[in-house]
């Protein structure tokens, strides 16, 4: 297990003091530390693409729309007459967050989905696994007689992105494939609101089913939202989902809006705080909030200047670390928030992962906690019951340059980890 490392606030990167020694004869390597993902299996086919073309197809820009087969071929064709497909990642947001933790921890993932049974080269199933971390464990996915599901990703000239899924067998999961071992051994299980739009397919009902287990052995649920009509379509739902079943909950602005009515990120982040125990909203150029509970007698003061919105002096605590709001005897909110990483690149071709690159950090946090207890029990890390190893204005710098890195990457998976220091940092700074 890789440490998140600390941060400088200036440049929010790793700084050069030493990391505290991890013990290495009493590590039990057959202790493994782990988080779960459970996701529809998409592999997605990248395009550059005009507002015209959207129209063509009645595709919602900036959103992720389902079509049926015949309407993802014709989009097929005419890309491909176009000549303008780019190139085929692996992806599912979830998918694309245990893979990027995989390569931020250096450790092991397992993902919960469907794959097809018999995979031929160049098929979607192949390219899946071909663009996915060696360290995300595919060993429980179910075997589906057809296709895994086919994001088109149609990128405009803005960068932004939509989606035309087409879904293949990825639905097909059933409950019973869902093995609650694996589940009660991790650090964490994360999935997302998408399986909500397929009433009827069997998907929906093994997320519930490990959302359940993962309840039950007391193991930090994560969900995030997807995109803003699905949450706007199965509001209620979703809600009572939220209520009953997650800790911590990952959305962009919009989605926030859609669940809460509140355009203002806080006032948003305020409010879901009423359901969950941290919220991680993603606001693009406006940067991110990380949003959570503390107990009063350990919340610490920020060094940071303090900032105010809706909410006044709303990170005066931020120098806090996270934990379950029923862990604490007198809870507080803690609200962080940060700019976008040295104002974000230069240039952006395409914004795609780029919310599901923070979670991947802050699930990182997570587990980096959760093995440090493991290890080291008696630590005065772990005085207090917390839910993640750092505090959340330390957390908000890391998931920021995680997203920062998808950015300049252009692709929504990481194709390596951060470096632990980044000497050029100075140089790169200021030549800008
Ligand atoms: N235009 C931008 N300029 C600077 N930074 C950006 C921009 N867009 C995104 N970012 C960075 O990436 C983070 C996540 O972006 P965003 O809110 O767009 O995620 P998202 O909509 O959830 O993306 P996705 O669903 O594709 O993963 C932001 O918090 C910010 O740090
Ligand atoms: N699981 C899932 N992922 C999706 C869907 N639509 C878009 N995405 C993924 O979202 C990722 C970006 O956040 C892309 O890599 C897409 O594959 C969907 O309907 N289900």
């Amino acid at each position: 297990m890789k440490f998140p490392g600390r941060r400088k606030l200036k440049h929010y990167f790793p700084v050069s003091q030493p990391k505290p020694i991890l013990p290495s004869i009493d590590v039990q390597p057959d202790k493994d530390t782990y988080i779960v993902g459970l996701d529809e299996t998409i592999v997605d086919v990248v395009a550059n693409v005009s507002d015209e073309f959207l129209s063509q197809f009645s595709i919602h820009k900036g959103l992720s729309n389902l079509v049926d087969t015949d309407t993802a071929s014709a989009i097929y064709r005419e890309l491909a007459a176009q000549g303008c497909i780019s190139d085929h990642f692996a992806g599912g947001t979830i998918g694309n967050t245990i893979h990027n933790y995989s390569v931020l921890a250096d450790d092991k993932s397992v993902l919960l989905g469907v794959m097809s049974a018999n995979i031929t080269l160049g098929s979607p199933a192949y390219h899946y696994i071909c663009h996915t971390s060696s360290k995300v464990d595919m060993n429980h996915l179910q075997g589906v007689s057809g296709d895994i599901g086919r994001g088109i990703t149609l990128i405009t000239p803005d960068g932004e992105r939509t989606f035309a899924i087409a879904p293949g067998d990825m639905d097909e999961l059933n409950a019973e494939h869902i093995p609650e071992n694996i589940i009660a051994g991790s650090a964490a299980l994360v999935t997302c609101a998408y399986p909500l739009r397929h009433q009827g397919k069997p998907i929906k009902q093994a997320m519930l089913t490990a959302l359940e287990h993962a309840h039950q052995h007391q193991v930090p649920t994560v969900l995030t939202l997807g995109t803003k009509h699905l949450v706007e379509e199965n509001k209620d739902e979703l809600l009572d989902l939220i209520k009953r079943h997650v800790n911590v909950l990952a959305m962009n602005e919009l989605e926030a809006e859609a669940l809460t009515g509140l355009s203002d990120p806080l006032q948003a982040a305020d409010q879901i705080l009423e359901y969950v125990d941290i919220v991680l909203l993603t606001a693009g150029p406006d940067g991110m909030y990380l949003c959570g509970y503390t107990d009063d007698t350990v919340k610490r003061e920020t060094t940071n200047p303090i900032k105010s919105g809706r909410l006044a002096d709303f990170n005066r605590w931020e120098f806090s670390r996270p934990m379950l709001r029923s862990a604490c005897q007198n809870p507080i909110k803690v609200f962080s928030h940060i700019d976008p990483y040295m104002g974000g690149p230069e240039k952006i071709r395409n914004t795609n992962g780029a919310g599901d690159g923070a979670l991947s950090a802050l699930l990182h946090d997570i587990s980096a906690n959760h093995f440090h207890k493991d290890s080291l029990p008696n630590s005065s890390k772990h005085a207090a019951p917390f839910l993640a190893y750092s505090s959340f204005a330390q957390i908000c710098k890391y998931s920021n340059r995680v997203s920062y890195e998808i950015l300049v990457q252009n692709a929504p998976r990481l194709s390596r980890g951060l470096p632990e220091r980044e000497d050029s940092l100075e140089e790169a700074y200021w030549e800008r």
